[in-house]
């Protein structure tokens, strides 16, 4: 049976937690009162009219694409990627970066408005002065004939087949694209996420902007090995040719059902196990499962406004709550007394006391713990601080842990944030103990996402 297709105009209310533009159609049925339908429209921008046509529309939400942008938002720009319409990569390639900035900096300010604090703390957002090719780091996934890709926009099970990518690195890019000729070349197959057969899971690309240096990361169900040799000889060979560059082949067994990058026996194929990074003259081993931000232009920018805000001196006792392998800790570090670090992760734990080694840091202590647990056993055994810095993930810190901050009452409490609404959330917890925000700086480390950073500075009154 035919479904039932109605076609509506419409203008774009709000956007989404997605990106998307929202609208309301109100559908005469015949019946009293009019229907209400509300639509999700991605690749919208607010104040746009648009047509879309909505099957089945008895429903009460659903989400289309537009048929036609009928009026177009002034900041309304031609998207340059061929992949932008499926790939779920960047959502917002439709929108002037100018207009991606101003509206990263209003949502800043709506989301502390909405908890009390005073907007007008919050400053414009730093964006990049170069918007594309800004990432480090890349996690594609194979298809079941061999190309590589990143997953369709709303849809985890299907892989759009990429020719580029416009924000990874322009040699990762590169070097991706050698890796889906080989598996061509070699007719090897893709990993099926349903039947849990096939070879090839995901390349992970990861290059230091800094030193040069290129890992790359073959996730495959088998070892390289037996019936792979030759193939496997080959690749060693194109890529170390080719890619000089590259320090680190990996081949990563990985049985597992789960879909995440992850190993159960690693192999390296060419080079060694890790590739070295720099951020600010200190040195970083990455290791193919180290988180390293991910925009190390962007990174740089925000350690450098935690270190204005803070303004630490050597009379500083100094925790990095969320510290990760030190990327904040060890620029810290240098210019306070002494300086804890905690952190969930053991791997991260471990690299972060050895990137304190080879950078010469003495003064550090690292606890592997969850913030929760390993913020009273900090203060404890490594006392009273007055600077803390945290860096939560996208969750946020919790009330809990903000309230142990609040009771320890360091003078300076600096949050680097990846999620502004939990920002907001958790340094409410602060007020209580006599914390006044000072100060709001959003930095865009993700251009055309939704997502934005941001560098926040509270002291006691
Ligand atoms: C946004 S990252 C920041 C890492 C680090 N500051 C950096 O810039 O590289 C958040 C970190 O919090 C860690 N983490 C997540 N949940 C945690 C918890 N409950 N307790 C302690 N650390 C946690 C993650 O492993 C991750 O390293």
């Amino acid at each position: 049976m035919a479904a039932n297709v109605e076609t509506y105009i419409t203008k774009i209310e709000e956007l989404d937690k997605k990106g998307s533009g929202k609208a309301i159609v109100w559908r005469d049925t015949g019946e009293v009162n009019p229907k209400k339908l509300k639509l999700n429209i991605p690749q919208t921008l607010v104040g746009e009219t648009v047509k879309v046509t909505v099957e089945n529309p008895e429903r009460k939400w659903a989400i289309v694409a537009a048929d036609e942008i009928i009026e177009e938002h002034p900041e309304r720009v031609e998207p340059p990627c061929p992949h932008f319409d499926r790939c779920g990569g960047c959502v917002w390639q439709h929108w002037s970066y100018t207009g991606q900035l101003e509206e990263k900096t209003n949502h800043v300010k709506k989301v502390i408005a909405q908890e009390g604090f005073d907007p007008s703390l919050v400053a414009h957002a730093i964006g990049m002065n170069e918007e594309w090719h800004y990432r480090n780091k890349m996690e594609f996934t194979f298809s079941k004939d061999g190309s590589l890709g990143l997953h369709e926009q709303g849809n985890f099970r299907k892989v759009i087949p990429l020719e580029t990518c416009l924000i990874a690195g322009n040699d990762m890019v590169d070097a991706t694209m050698e890796v889906v000729k080989w598996t061509k070349e070699h007719c090897l197959q893709g990993y099926d996420k349903d039947t849990h057969e096939g070879l090839l899971r995901h390349l992970m690309v990861r290059q230091s902007f800094t030193t040069g240096e290129m890992m790359l990361g073959i996730f495959a169900t088998e070892s390289p090995s037996g019936p792979l040799t030759t193939a496997v000889e080959d690749l060693v060979s194109r890529i170390t040719t080719m890619y000089p560059q590259v320090k680190s082949l990996l081949w990563l067994e990985n049985r597992d059902w789960a879909d995440r990058t992850q190993s159960e026996n690693t192999h390296v194929l060419a080079g060694r196990d890790f590739i070295y990074d720099e951020m600010l003259g200190y040195r970083y081993r990455l290791w193919f499962d180290t988180f390293f931000q991910t925009n190390p232009i962007q990174a740089q920018k925000l350690v450098e406004l935690a270190l204005e805000m803070a303004q630490p001196t050597k009379d500083d006792k100094m925790i990095d709550l969320f510290c990760g392998v030190g990327t904040f800790s060890l620029p810290f570090a240098d210019k306070v007394g002494s300086l804890a670090g905690i952190e969930i992760v053991e791997a991260s734990i471990e690299s972060a006391k050895r990137n304190a080694k080879d950078n010469d840091v003495t003064n550090t202590y690292f606890l592997a713990k969850d913030a929760r647990r390993g913020i009273d056993e900090v203060l404890e055994t490594f006392g009273i601080p007055n600077l803390l810095l945290l860096d939560p993930p996208r969750s946020g810190a919790g009330g809990k842990v903000m309230r142990r901050i609040g009771r320890a009452q360091p003078d300076k409490i600096v949050y680097v944030s990846c999620n502004p609404d939990t920002f907001a959330t958790d340094i409410k917890e602060l007020e209580p103990f006599g914390y006044k925000l000072k100060q709001v700086q959003p930095v865009d480390l993700f251009p055309h996402t939704i997502h934005v950073e941001l560098v926040a500075l509270m002291s006691r009154e």
